[in-house]
């Protein structure tokens, strides 16, 4: 399939069923179009604000995304005219969040696209969000973290999900919290394109839910939108030629300026959004996690979960994602509660060291998943004491200079680029400090 160019014909929005239609078109010699639909929480009795509609104009863009990936066409081209922030962040979208698609498919041109936009527009004019912080919840501890936070100061966060799986139900079930949540239909024919064989690939979703859950927080008179991303989430996970590919790049901290500035510059809204987790390593909101008992039947961080097709599974056990998520609890509660939360104990299956050892950077690149970095990894392996047969053969694995790293480690500091307001730095300081 060849393709010239990818272009968003147009979009509709009705507020009285809060459904967004979304159309896309991958224009050459056999043309195909698609149509995404999101369904937002209706807020009856509101108006829809013009910031609203401004915030889908740049959601059409983004979630173009999983489509563009069918054909990799060499243009793109945007709708309509934006001010020259948009324009740098709908082009970091497409090449750095389309990296590892990129990369995996052997697509160079993908990382030195430019999104063309018709034209340049000034920046609008800028006023306060005021309400309550809409949280964005994952169903994982980092979510969780940033609820019990903002809710142990006052502030009353709304939990707020994407597509929300029978994990995200659960956990805001235990936080005992009133949530709102959006749905997200992908069009049935990118299926099917996938089954014949299309180019497929990674994308940055994390840019789509963000925007979903801006433009829910000026429809329902909330905000700002409140993220749980780590400091390790901007960390690479390796370079071709010569460009970052990062899997985790709309959470990371470039992602989330780039988002704020466009959102600010386009639809007028000062500090719309930032991650409050942002100077906090995997393995601090670990430790900040094992203080809050209430999700342990619930909490779930593998990404199993988050299937399309099949969104009941909760732990798999057997994935990059859970042995991180397992090593960086280990040294902040006891084993039996750690395997009750897991459902096994995955120290005493000595099936895990490859697995294990591929977090701890001692083979090869960070393997592509929400993980943190190897030196987290080996922070926690130092921290644990007891002979459970895998520790026992991480240890043997890891070689004496890595543990030099390991020692002078910054892991439990907090820092690194964020872009937490003032009053929210505060409360988090003060939480890392009694955690
Ligand atoms: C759950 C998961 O990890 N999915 C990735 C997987 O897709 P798979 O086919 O195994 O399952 P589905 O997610 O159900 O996807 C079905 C097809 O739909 C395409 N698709 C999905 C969502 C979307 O927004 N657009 C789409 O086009 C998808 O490509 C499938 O063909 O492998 C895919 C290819 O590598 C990944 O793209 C799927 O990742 C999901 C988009 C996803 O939600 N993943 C998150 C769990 C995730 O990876 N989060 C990252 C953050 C990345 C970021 O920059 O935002 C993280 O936690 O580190
Ligand atoms: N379905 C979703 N809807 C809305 N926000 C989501 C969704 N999935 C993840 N997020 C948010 O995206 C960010 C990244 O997700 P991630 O999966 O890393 O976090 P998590 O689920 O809270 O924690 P963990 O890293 O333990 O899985 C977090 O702020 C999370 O709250």
């Amino acid at each position: 399939m060849q393709f010239d160019v990818m272009r968003f014909p147009s979009y509709s929005f009705d507020p009285t069923t809060g459904v967004a239609a979304f159309d896309y078109l991958l224009d050459g010699p056999e043309p195909l179009s698609f149509t995404e639909t999101i369904t937002f929480p209706v807020a009856a009795g509101r108006p829809v604000p013009d910031a609203f509609h401004r915030v889908l104009d740049l959601l059409h863009v983004v979630a173009g995304v999983s489509y563009y990936k069918v054909g990799a066409p060499p243009r793109v081209v945007a709708p309509q005219p934006v001010p020259a922030a948009v324009a740098s962040f709908f082009t970091a979208v497409y090449t750095h969040g389309l990296a590892e698609y990129a990369y995996r498919n052997q697509l160079p041109h993908v990382l030195s696209l430019v999104v063309e936009t018709p034209g340049v527009v000034p920046d609008a004019e800028v006023s306060e969000m005021s309400g309550r912080p809409l949280s964005a919840v994952g169903g994982g501890k980092d979510s969780i973290v940033t609820l019990e936070i903002l809710r142990a100061a006052g502030l009353d966060p709304v939990p707020f999900s994407v597509n929300p799986n029978p994990v995200i139900v659960n956990v805001n079930a235990a936080s005992g919290l009133t949530a709102l949540a959006a749905r997200r239909k992908l069009d049935p024919r990118l299926f099917e394109l996938n089954k014949a064989g299309a180019l497929n690939g990674h994308i940055p979703v994390t840019a789509i839910n963000s925007l979903i859950a801006i433009a829910t927080a000026v429809l329902h008179g909330l905000g700002p939108v409140v993220m749980s991303n780590e400091r390790s989430a901007s960390d690479p996970n390796l370079i071709w030629n010569g460009h970052e590919v990062n899997h985790q790049w709309s959470k990371g901290a470039e992602a989330e300026g780039l988002l704020r500035t466009a959102v600010t510059a386009y639809a007028g809204i000062a500090d719309p959004y930032f991650s409050l987790l942002r100077t906090l390593s995997e393995l601090h909101i670990a430790q900040l996690f094992a203080g809050y008992t209430a999700y342990d039947d619930v909490v779930t961080s593998c990404n199993k979960a988050f299937k399309l097709h099949d969104p009941t599974a909760r732990w798999c056990g057997d994935c990059p994602k859970c042995r991180f998520v397992f090593l960086a609890m280990a040294p902040h509660m006891p084993r039996e509660r750690l395997a009750h939360i897991f459902g096994h104990d995955l120290f005493a299956d000595e099936a895990q060291v490859p697995g294990f050892t591929e977090l701890l950077g001692v083979d090869a690149h960070k393997p592509f998943e929400c993980v943190g970095e190897a030196e987290e990894c080996l922070v926690a392996l130092s921290m644990l004491t007891d002979d459970a047969p895998v520790l026992v053969a991480l240890r043997a694995a890891v070689p004496a200079s890595a543990w030099d790293d390991a020692s002078h480690s910054n892991v439990f500091t907090p820092g690194g680029p964020n872009h937490i307001p003032p009053a929210y730095r505060k409360l988090l300081d003060e939480a890392v400090q009694a955690g």
